[in-house]
C-alpha cells in the first residue's frame, strides 16, 4: 500500500482568494517502512513473529505514515479594512513532532503572531500552519523558523513572531535523561525584529503573566 504524503513546502496561488496551498506530493511507501520495521525488530534481537509483536511492523509504519502527512488546508485569508493595527497573537497551539536526531517524538507549544499588513488571516490557520511543518523530521530550530517564514512569506504582514516551547523525548527517555525541561525557540521578522518595543511586547504577551 502507498500513502501519498503531501510533506512538501506548501506553493501559494498569487491570484488565489482565499490563499490556496498546494503542498507538492512526496510517497510514503508503506510495505517497505513495514519491512524495515520488522528488520528492526530482529536486529534488537526481537522475535517480530511472536503473537505479541504480530501486527506491530504494520502499525508502526502506518504510525510513522499518518505522522509524517500533514492535513491539506486552505490558508483563508481576508482584507484588512485598516480598523485593526494591532498584534494577533494565537498561543498555546499545541504541538507534536518528530526529532530527526533519534526519530522520537518532541511535544510541547507554539505561539504564533503577526502584525498585519494588508491581509489578515483566519486564526485556526495559524494552527494548521504549525501542523503543516511538525509533521516532519524536524530540529525545532528549524521548525520555528520554517512557520515564521512561511507566514512571512505568504501574508506578507508587517512583523511575524514564532515561540516555540518543546519537550524532547530523546533527552527524556534515553542519553541525558533530563525529564520536564523546555527547549524554547523564536523567530521573529519584520518590524517584531527592528523594533525593541514590539519584539518586546511580543514576548511578554507570549511568556509574561504565566
Ligand atoms: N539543536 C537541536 N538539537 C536537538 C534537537 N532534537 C534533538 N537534538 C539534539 O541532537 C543532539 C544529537 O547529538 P549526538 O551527540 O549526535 O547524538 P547522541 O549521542 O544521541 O546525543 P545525546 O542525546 O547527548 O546522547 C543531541 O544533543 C540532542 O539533544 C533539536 O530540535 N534541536
Ligand atoms: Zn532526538
Amino acid at each position: 500500500m502507498s500513502v501519498t504524503s503531501e510533506t512538501a513546502p506548501p506553493v501559494i496561488e498569487d491570484e488565489g482568494r482565499p490563499l490556496r496551498i498546494k503542498p507538492a506530493p512526496a510517497s510514503i511507501d508503506v510495505d517497505a517502512a513495514e519491512r524495515a520495521v520488522l528488520d528492526l525488530l530482529k536486529a534488537l534481537g526481537r522475535d517480530p513473529f511472536s503473537p505479541h509483536l504480530a501486527g506491530t511492523p504494520r502499525r508502526v509504519a502506518a504510525a510513522f505514515a499518518e505522522m509524517l502527512t500533514p492535513e491539506p488546508f486552505e490558508a483563508t485569508s481576508f482584507e484588512n479594512d485598516g480598523t485593526y493595527d494591532g498584534l494577533v497573537l494565537v498561543k498555546d497551539i499545541p504541538l507534536r513532532s518528530l526529532c530527526e536526531h533519534h526519530l522520537l517524538p518532541f511535544t510541547g507549544v507554539a505561539h504564533v503572531a503577526y502584525l498585519p499588513g494588508d491581509r489578515l488571516i483566519g486564526l485556526s490557520k495559524l494552527a494548521r500552519i504549525v501542523e503543516h511543518f511538525s509533521s516532519d523530521f524536524q530540529v525545532q530550530e528549524r521548525l520555528t523558523t520554517q512557520v515564521a517564514s512561511w507566514l512571512d512569506e505568504h501574508l506578507e504582514p508587517k512583523g511575524v513572531g514564532v515561540v516555540i516551547e518543546a519537550e524532547h523525548l530523546c533527552m527524556s527517555l534515553r542519553g541525558v535523561r533530563v525529564q520536564g525541561s523546555r527547549t524554547v525557540t523564536s523567530s521573529v521578522k519584520g518590524i517584531l525584529r527592528s523594533d525593541f518595543r514590539s519584539r518586546q511586547e511580543f514576548l511578554d504577551l507570549v511568556l509574561g503573566h504565566r
